[in-house]
């Protein structure tokens, strides 16, 4: 895309501003959250804290997956990050860096300028990406020119090998209105939107949920693709533990507004250490021979615990300590972490082991 624009506009990579080299972008803190918490003020009742002290760190070229069921805090982290969250909810902590920006400082207006030039986004309602009522190509049009001095002509072409990188029939999605589009077509017209202007970090939150299996999984492997080319960090949303275990290079745990694990992919998927990780693996379909029971977590989907540990109510494991203090984080080794006080009891390693956790 760099070589492009330069091509099209004759100005030099840097003076167009998209970003750092390539080779610098590898392995740079891209997104740095610490002890960020997300409240929401009730009108009438005392403030709730949907997400609790959340650390985690994204680096330049990887994905980082954060999956958990519904209402565990996920995409409220994401809008936290955009500056989107609503008026209702306030976001705070030690930090919310963006490279060497401070987001918990941003004025609404620092934080538009952000948005799409250097944190784009693709949500899960592939329609909402477009107003229904002009065209793709006005739209992405329109966005360049928001973030980029450059003629129409000149964001026109930027704006058709974008939809080209993507795969699609460029000149007709550009003329196209976006109920023109199938749902697949759309999510790429996004994806092609969102990474058109070079951005550092791409929050997609399910971005193929809503399309079926086959369109679900282009998606995936062109973000994959883009990534790759882009040298993008990703927060990749999702509820798929299949998906992410597919895609992703790291992996966040959510449950109850709090991230009990944290780790590298296989970290995760071989040596799992919070109870819930370790249903959740244990509930995902697998093709092996021979079929494998599933396993179903216990307690109702979201039921999450008032104090001590958000699971403690569906834990099968759950001591009195869960149900009285929150667990803090602990480390397993490197860049692997969960916060559970069953790592704190001095069991049994045979104990420890028929439990799954050591
Ligand atoms: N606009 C809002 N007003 C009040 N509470 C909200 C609002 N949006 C989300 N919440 C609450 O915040 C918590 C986290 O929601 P969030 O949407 O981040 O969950 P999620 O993990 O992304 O789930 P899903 O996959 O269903 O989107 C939930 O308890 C939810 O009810």
């Amino acid at each position: 895309m760099t070589s492009d624009l330069k091509e099209m506009t004759g100005v030099p990579t840097q003076q167009l501003n998209l970003g750092p080299p390539e080779k610098q972008r590898i392995e740079q803190s891209v997104l740095k959250l610490q002890n960020v918490s997300i409240v929401f003020h009730h009108k009438h009742h005392l403030p709730q804290t949907l997400v609790h002290h959340l650390t985690l760190d994204i680096r330049a070229g990887e994905t980082f997956a954060l999956v958990g069921e519904s209402g565990s805090g996920k995409s409220i982290t994401a809008l936290s990050v955009i500056g989107l969250l609503p008026p209702s909810m306030s976001v705070g902590g030690e930090r919310l860096l963006f490279k060497e920006t401070d987001l918990l400082q941003l004025t609404e207006k620092e934080h538009r300028r952000l948005r799409h030039k250097e944190i784009a986004f693709v949500f899960q309602d592939y329609r909402s990406s477009f107003t229904p009522f002009l065209t793709i190509g006005k739209q992405m049009v329109e966005t360049i020119q928001t973030h980029l001095h450059v003629k129409r002509k000149i964001a026109k072409e930027l704006a058709l090998s974008a939809l080209k990188r993507v795969g699609l029939p460029a000149e007709r999605a550009f003329a196209s209105y976006p109920f023109q589009l199938s749902g697949g077509q759309l999510q790429r017209a996004a994806l092609a939107t969102a990474l058109m202007l070079r951005p550092s970090l791409l929050i997609a939150d399910e971005p193929s949920t809503a399309l079926d299996v086959l369109s679900a999984q282009h998606v995936l492997a062109l973000l994959q693709k883009l990534k790759q080319e882009t040298q993008c960090a990703v927060l990749l949303i999702s509820h798929n533990l299949n998906d992410v275990l597919k895609w992703a290079d790291r992996i966040g745990i959510m449950y109850g507004g709090m991230l009990v694990e944290q780790g590298d992919k296989d970290c995760i998927q071989h040596n799992p250490q919070h109870p819930y990780t370790q249903l959740l693996l244990q509930s995902k379909p697998s093709l092996s021979s021979p079929p494998k029971r599933l396993v179903t977590i216990p307690g109702e989907p979201g039921l999450v615990a008032d104090q001590g540990c958000p699971f403690a109510l569906r834990c099968p494991y759950a001591i009195d300590q869960c149900h009285t203090t929150p667990p803090v984080r602990t480390l397993i080794h490197d860049h692997h972490e969960a916060s559970c006080h069953l790592f704190d009891v001095p069991l049994e390693k045979s104990t420890k082991q028929e439990k799954g956790l050591g």
